[in-house]
Formats: structure tokens, C-alpha cells, sequence
């Protein structure tokens, strides 16, 4: 086959496969030979060569038939001994595909062509290595402008803010934790984009934990594992995210731990995100768990509602452009940020679908249309958590059996779970106390009342048992 016939196959590639993809993919392959009906390609990488492979191999197969007459019989995809394949030549957004595809993120690969997450590697790097950095593509969205602090995340914000000034590590690693879309991502990404900015020397790298994963588990497989250690080894700040989805995944966890330690051993910044703190997060091994508790661990507190309605404000703005003419009521935007409170992704995601919504039917947004529009999330939001359920996840969190709540048994083992229960009933709930003492064995009102000041006396002298308050109402409202 020629370099001309590649060029015709190149072409009707691109028409079939779409821009992004031809880019990324289709692009960075270097025709070199063909050796008995196997079409040999040169390939940046290893991962770019496994991708298209994947992916892409019998469509290359037709196209290349079809243009040379059918005389090929297989691909073949290497990366050249010597780097013949000319890395450095290539579009951005094919290393940052590449690096997509490292870390084993097909939704990012498409978005690959925004600016990728990894700073050019520092000159003494080894090729191989700044070609190889894991990182995901970082969302173009998640900035500090665009973070809005309140309350419940100020500290996580500020934690944030001070390692991407990129001065000298002072806490190590960064470990921030909380419940579901709380903003530990964003947060992430935006102190990779602003550690770009301020320092553009430092190789910033951003994966979740299950990409950490893949990437191990790939090395591992293609007997690569030296490159792997070499590669995370050579990163200045390491992000991963999701921490808590290693958990169990025993060598796994053993690589990552040593890639912490190597990293923290040079004075490298690492942040961590869980979902938990970490001595909750169950089959993590203890020496992880301490290891992640020596730098600095920063709690997102569930939202509360002027930070939802700042949220939703900085929303609005943002829509302006896209929506010009468009308004929505401050009292809409008070009812979304009161109605909707499980999280945040949730009523970004509201503010969106009734934007577009009203857009497209050309109708202004007023209460009938939120309605109209919101309905189900609306429904899903009104999820009323009741005494029972509190009792249950209550018994779950102590080891004890219900009926041992429900009984007469004064026991401190099953009395405090048993106050804390009650408290979390009156507060969680609509229940009055005599009701909620109904759904206790028959209590009192009175005992309950004196339970629910029982754990508020506690929650000022014991931070175990504002833990497990935390924990509690996070179990519940997921
Ligand atoms: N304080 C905030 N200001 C602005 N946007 C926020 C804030 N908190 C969360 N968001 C937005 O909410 C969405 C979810 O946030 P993010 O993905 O960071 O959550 P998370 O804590 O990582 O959740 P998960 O545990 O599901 O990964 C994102 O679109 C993010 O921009």
C-alpha cells in the first residue's frame, strides 16, 4: 500500500468516524509497511495503539480493503523503538486522548481537545515518561471563580486555595471528604487549573481512583510496571480522586501506597477525595488509613440553603449568554434552593433542564413551569425520611438488634444508640415527640425529650458522637 492510498483511507476515516475522533485517534497513526497483508502503523503510545485497536480495527480493515483491493489481512499498531512516530508533532488534543485513554476515560477523551490537566513535563523528564503522565482532562467549568463558597465547604475552600498557591508543601496530603456532589471535584480541578497558571513548571497530574486502577492494572498486563512506577514517581502534584473506590482492591491499594509514599518521601503534594473520611472507608488498609490522616482532612458539609441559593445565583449568571432575555424570580430561585437540597449536581442539573426547557417552547419561567418541567425531581426530593428507617440505619451503625432499641433495656450499649436515634427522629423527621416515643416501645414524650437534650449535652463533650451524627444523616439523606 502507499502513503497516497493511506491518504484516501485517512480521508474516508474522518468522514466516517467524525472530526473529534480522527483527531484523537485516527490522526496520530503513522503508516510504515505492510508485510504479507499486515498493515504496520507506528503509534505515539501504547495506549493509543490498544484504543484504536479496540475500537477502531475493522473499520480500518474495510476502508483499507476497499481502497487497496482487498489485499489486508490484519493491523498491526507499535510505538517505533527510536520515537520515529514523532510525539512531539502531534496535536494537543491527541496527548491529551492519549492520556484520556490512559486513564481509561472514554468521556473525557472526547473533551481531550480542551486544555489537558498535565503541565509539560520539566525538561530532564524522560520522553517516554512526559508523553506517558496519567492525568485526566480537567472540566473547563470547575474553577474557584465559579465555586461558590458558604459555610459548609469554607474550610475545604480555603485548604484548596493555599495548596494551589504551589508554595511549599504544608500539609500533605490533602484529603477532602463528603457526601455526594458537595464540589470535591471541582475543587480538585481547580486547583490543577490555577497550579497551571501559577506554576507551569510543575507536573500536575488528576486522575480518579479507578483510573489509578486501570492504569496499574494495564501496566501490569502489558509487563510495564517499572514505566508505571517511573511515570507516577515523576509527577509534582497528585490528585486522585474517589479514593474509596480502592477499597478491597488489595494490590491496588499496595501500589498505591507506595506511590504515596515515594511521592511524600520528595516533598510532592498529593490531594485525596473520598467520599468518607479515612478511617470510614471499610477494607482500606489501617496503614493507608493513617497515611491519609497525616496531612490535613477537610469535610464538605452537606449544603444549606443560602449556599444553594448562591449556587444557584452564580448559575444564572453563567446563563446569561446562553439564554440572553431569559429571567427567572428571585422567589423561583428560593423555592429551587429550599426544594432541592440532596445535591448539588441534582439542582444544577434542575436550573439547567428548566433554562433549556423554557427556551425551546418559548414560554417565560414561573412557578407553572417549574412544575410543569420539575416535576419528578420535585417528587423525588419530597422522599420523607422516617423514625423507622432512622431506627434501622441507627441499629446498623451500632451493632445492635432493633428489638434491642425498642426494649425496656437501659444498657448504656443500647440507651445511647437509642437517644441518638431519637434525636436524630426529631430532627430528621416531621414526628412530634409524642409520636416519635410511640415508635420507641411506647415511650414517653418526656423520655424522648430528655434523650434528644442528652445528645445535644454530648455533642459539646464528645466529637465521637457528632461523628456519628454526621455520618447518620449522610446515610440517610443519600
Ligand atoms: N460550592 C459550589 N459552587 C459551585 N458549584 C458547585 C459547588 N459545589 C458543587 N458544585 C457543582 O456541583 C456539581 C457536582 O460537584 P462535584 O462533581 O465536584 O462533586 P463531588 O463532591 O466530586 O461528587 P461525587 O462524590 O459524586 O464525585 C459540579 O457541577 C460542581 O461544579
Amino acid at each position: 500500500m502507499t502513503q497516497e492510498q493511506w491518504g484516501q483511507v485517512q480521508e474516508q476515516l474522518r468522514e466516517t468516524v467524525g472530526n473529534s475522533n480522527f483527531k484523537n485517534w485516527i490522526e496520530p497513526l503513522q503508516y510504515t509497511s505492510v508485510d504479507d497483508g499486515v498493515v504496520n502503523f507506528g503509534v505515539p503510545t501504547n495506549f493509543i495503539g490498544n484504543y484504536v485497536a479496540r475500537n477502531f480495527s475493522d473499520l480500518i480493515l474495510y476502508h483499507l480493503r476497499s481502497v487497496t483491493g482487498g489485499k489486508v489481512s490484519r493491523l498491526n499498531f507499535a510505538v517505533p523503538p527510536s520515537g520515529a512516530a514523532n510525539t512531539a508533532q502531534r496535536p494537543d488534543g491527541a496527548r491529551a486522548a492519549s492520556r484520556a485513554a490512559a486513564a481509561g476515560d472514554t468521556a473525557g477523551m472526547a473533551s481531550a481537545k480542551a486544555r489537558t490537566n498535565v503541565s509539560p513535563a520539566k525538561s530532564a523528564a524522560p520522553a517516554q515518561v512526559a508523553e506517558d503522565l496519567p492525568g485526566a482532562p480537567l472540566d473547563e467549568r470547575f474553577t474557584f471563580e465559579r465555586f461558590v463558597v458558604g459555610k459548609p465547604n469554607e474550610l475545604a475552600h480555603a485548604a484548596a486555595r493555599r495548596v494551589a498557591e504551589g508554595a511549599a508543601v504544608s500539609f500533605n496530603p490533602l484529603f477532602l471528604y463528603g457526601g455526594v456532589g458537595l464540589g470535591k471535584t471541582h475543587l480538585m480541578h481547580a486547583i490543577a487549573w490555577e497550579l497551571q497558571e501559577r506554576r507551569p513548571d510543575l507536573n500536575v497530574v488528576y486522575l480518579s481512583a479507578e483510573q489509578f486502577m486501570y492504569r496499574f492494572v494495564q501496566a501490569l498486563r502489558d509487563r510495564r510496571m517499572m514505566d508505571f512506577k517511573q511515570i507516577f514517581r515523576s509527577v509534582d502534584v497528585l490528585m486522585v480522586d474517589d479514593v474509596q473506590f480502592i477499597a478491597g482492591k488489595d494490590s491496588t491499594q499496595e501500589e498505591f501506597f507506595h506511590t504515596f509514599n515515594a511521592l511524600v518521601d520528595q516533598n510532592k503534594q498529593i490531594i485525596i477525595s473520598a467520599d468518607r473520611a479515612p478511617n470510614e472507608i471499610k477494607d482500606l488498609e489501617d496503614r493507608i488509613k493513617s497515611r491519609l490522616q497525616c496531612g490535613l482532612v477537610v469535610d464538605l458539609h452537606p449544603t444549606d440553603y443560602e449556599l444553594r441559593l448562591g449556587i444557584l445565583h452564580n448559575k444564572v449568571d453563567q446563563f446569561r449568554e446562553q439564554y440572553p432575555g431569559l429571567e427567572i424570580g428571585q422567589g423561583i430561585l428560593e423555592f429551587l434552593a429550599l426544594r432541592i437540597s440532596t445535591n448539588v449536581r441534582v439542582l444544577e442539573g434542575a436550573l439547567t433542564r428548566l433554562f433549556a426547557f423554557a427556551s425551546l417552547v418559548g414560554r417565560e419561567i414561573t412557578m407553572d413551569l417549574v412544575q410543569d418541567c420539575l416535576a419528578d425531581v420535585l417528587r423525588a426530593s419530597e422522599r420523607k425520611i422516617t423514625v423507622e428507617e432512622i431506627q434501622r440505619k441507627v441499629c446498623e451503625h451500632y451493632n445492635i438488634r432493633l428489638s434491642d432499641m425498642l426494649g425496656p433495656k437501659r444498657l448504656r450499649t443500647f440507651a445511647r444508640p437509642r437517644q441518638v436515634a431519637m434525636y436524630l427522629s426529631k430532627n430528621m423527621t416531621s414526628r412530634s415527640l409524642p409520636e416519635i416515643g410511640k415508635r420507641f416501645g411506647g415511650r414517653d414524650h418526656t423520655t424522648v425529650m430528655h434523650g434528644v437534650r442528652r445528645i445535644d449535652e454530648l455533642r459539646l463533650q464528645d466529637g465521637q458522637i457528632d461523628e456519628d451524627l454526621e455520618l447518620l444523616r449522610r446515610a440517610l439523606e443519600a
